[in-house]
């Protein structure tokens, strides 16, 4: 596993309960450390007690000899640097898992397109892992599922059967674009939610952001290649509403900070965990633009980021032609 920030380390915790052999890369030298004498990671996930058989290291070489399946799990935008520095470590048929929700900013790619650009490898050693998945109330046991998705139906198979446990459930497609796209999509429809939260708009707004956000995750995927059924499983609807209900969601708490008034720069000050949204926004508009598909909820999103829509006059679910729409 590489990346001990919550979800790696989370992740590793689900992989390491499920009887694997687990060895996970920190940064920090000293995280390493208490991961593997104190069994803790109390910056991440406090409170949290770690498998005996989990270990960590600061030494790449040391973790990926020998893996024969290699966990992604560092914020989007720094998976490029860190794959051209492990490209030579990582083991010949070693399967490639990204738990990543991001997309890369310039280029638009997805997590799973930086991996196979950057290692060369068949689209078969690659998969995607999405879904609700909070990390600390996984951290805490608490019953979730998710989904692999790989071009592979085989190797979607073989890595659900290795991410499972007495509380995480695997369930398999092949459909890497819409199963990527839903985590990356619900992220910023997470932020219009906490944008309304922290304006203190209720229960009718929040409703009715998630219902056509679903429906702005499904034009856009579905544009891209996507299956829209996707876009109602586990990676789309499900992620959306446990991103959009809890207060442990970065993304929704970052939209609540904008909402309260904060400004983008002071929200980033005050975020000490990735909220891949942030990054995403101007990305996936281009992406949009390329398609001509509309995404009023994203575009007002990027316009309180960007400091030219006050917080309390974002309506983005009653953005409309002067016409009525079909829904
Ligand atoms: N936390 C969750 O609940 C959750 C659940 C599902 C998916 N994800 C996704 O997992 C990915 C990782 O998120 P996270 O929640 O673990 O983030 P995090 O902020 O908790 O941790 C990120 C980790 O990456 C490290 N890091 C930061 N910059 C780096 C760099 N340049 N190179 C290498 N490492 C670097 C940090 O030190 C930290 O250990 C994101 O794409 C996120 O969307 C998170
Ligand atoms: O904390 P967030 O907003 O990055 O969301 C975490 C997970 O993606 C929820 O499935």
């Amino acid at each position: 596993m590489l990346g001990a920030g919550s979800w790696g380390t989370t992740f590793a915790k689900v992989l390491a309960d499920g009887g694997n052999d687990v060895a996970l890369w920190a940064r920090r030298p000293e995280l390493a450390r208490e991961i593997s004498q104190s069994k803790r990671n109390s910056d991440y996930l406090p409170g949290i007690n770690l498998p005996r058989s989990l270990w960590a290291s600061d030494r790449l070489h040391e973790v990926l000899d020998g893996a024969e399946q290699v966990y992604l799990s560092v914020p989007s935008q720094s998976l490029r640097e860190n794959l051209r520095i492990v490209r030579e470590l990582i083991p010949e048929d070693a399967l490639i898992i990204s738990l990543m929700k991001g997309v890369e900013k310039g280029t638009g790619a997805r997590m799973s397109e930086v991996i196979l650009h950057e290692l060369g490898v068949d689209p078969w050693r690659v998969a995607v892992a999405s879904g609700p998945n909070l990390a600390l109330e996984i951290a805490k046991e608490q019953p979730t599922a998710a989904v692999l998705s790989s071009e592979s139906r085989e190797t979607a198979t073989e890595v659900a059967l290795t991410v499972r446990n007495s509380y995480f459930r695997s369930f398999v497609n092949t459909d890497v674009i819409g199963t990527e796209f839903g985590g990356v999509l619900k992220n910023l429809i997470a932020v219009a939610i906490g944008i309304v939260d922290g304006v203190g708009y209720g229960e009718n707004t929040k409703a009715s952001i998630i219902t056509r956000g679903l429906a702005e995750m499904t034009d856009f995927s579905v544009a891209f290649g996507a299956r829209p059924e996707t876009l109602a499983g586990l990676a789309g609807l499900g992620d959306l509403i446990a991103t959009c209900e809890s207060s442990l969601s970065r993304n929704n708490t970052a939209g609540r900070l904008l909402g309260q008034g904060y400004s983008y720069s002071e929200v980033i000050k005050q975020m000490n965990q990735t909220a891949e949204g942030l990054s995403s926004v101007t990305p996936i508009l281009e992406l949009a633009l390329s398609k001509g598909v509309d995404m009023p909820i994203v575009s007002q999103v990027a316009e309180v980021l960007a400091g030219t829509l006050a917080p309390r006059d974002i309506a983005p679910h009653l953005t409309t032609d002067d016409l009525p729409q079909g829904e």
